[in-house]
């Protein structure tokens, strides 16, 4: 049987990077796979998560098919590999870092795919988006009243979708996602 893809979506800052990094060796204990992105990002500002690389090489992987799924974001190009549809074939679950941007063209590739959203409360984002300091304050008002517009979006369009809040303990939220996929994947 084939596996299911799940695509994880939520605002910057809400912890889509630390929960797939807190996740990860109990969900590849389960057989569960999750893809390494393709990003057009100076490999400084990375970690092991994804794969750095310069915008032609992009250009270049996109026109040799190497994607699943791409998008662009921030002024960033992202790819998911293609070997995703190898694992999903194999009946892998697989878990994807995806875009809110792109759901809708994602989910013609793959009518199937779930999707969970990760959320956290408005304050708590602020503070942890204020903490970071890559924007100013009006640039994070700003994505924060675009979170709100589209998580009430994304409730109406998709009534199975599972909100995973992550404003208390990484751990907590890991233990929920792991919940949701209960079913063995492989
Ligand atoms: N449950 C949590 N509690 C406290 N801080 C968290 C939690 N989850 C993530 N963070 C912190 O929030 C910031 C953003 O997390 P990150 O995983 O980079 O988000 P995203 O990938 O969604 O942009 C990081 O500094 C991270 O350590
Ligand atoms: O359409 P959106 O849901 O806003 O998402 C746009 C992109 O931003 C996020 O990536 P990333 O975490 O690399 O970017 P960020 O650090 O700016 O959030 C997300 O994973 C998407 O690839």
């Amino acid at each position: 049987m084939a596996g299911r893809l799940i695509y994880l979506i939520g605002p910057s800052g809400s912890g889509k990077d630390s929960l797939l990094d807190a996740a990860r060796e109990q969900l590849t204990a389960r057989g569960c796979r999750i893809a390494r992105r393709v990003i057009t990002r100076s490999a400084e500002a990375m970690g092991e998560a994804a794969l750095a690389v310069s915008a032609a090489q992009f250009e270049q992987m996109r026109e040799d098919g190497a994607f699943a799924l791409h998008w662009q974001a921030n002024g960033l190009h992202y790819g998911i590999p293609r070997v995703i549809d190898q694992w999903l074939g194999e009946g892998h679950d697989v878990l994807v870092n995806g875009s809110r941007g792109y759901l809708n063209t994602a989910r013609q590739r793959y009518p199937n795919l779930q999707v969970v959203l990760l959320s956290v409360e408005q304050d708590i984002l602020r503070q942890r988006l204020l903490a970071r300091g890559r924007e100013s304050q009006e640039e994070v008002e700003a994505r924060l009243a675009r979170n709100a517009r589209f998580a009430s979006e994304a409730r109406e369009a998709d009534p199975g979708l599972l909100v995973l809040d992550n404003s208390g303990p990484l751990a907590d939220t890991v233990s929920h996602l792991l919940a949701h996929l209960e079913r063995p994947c492989n």
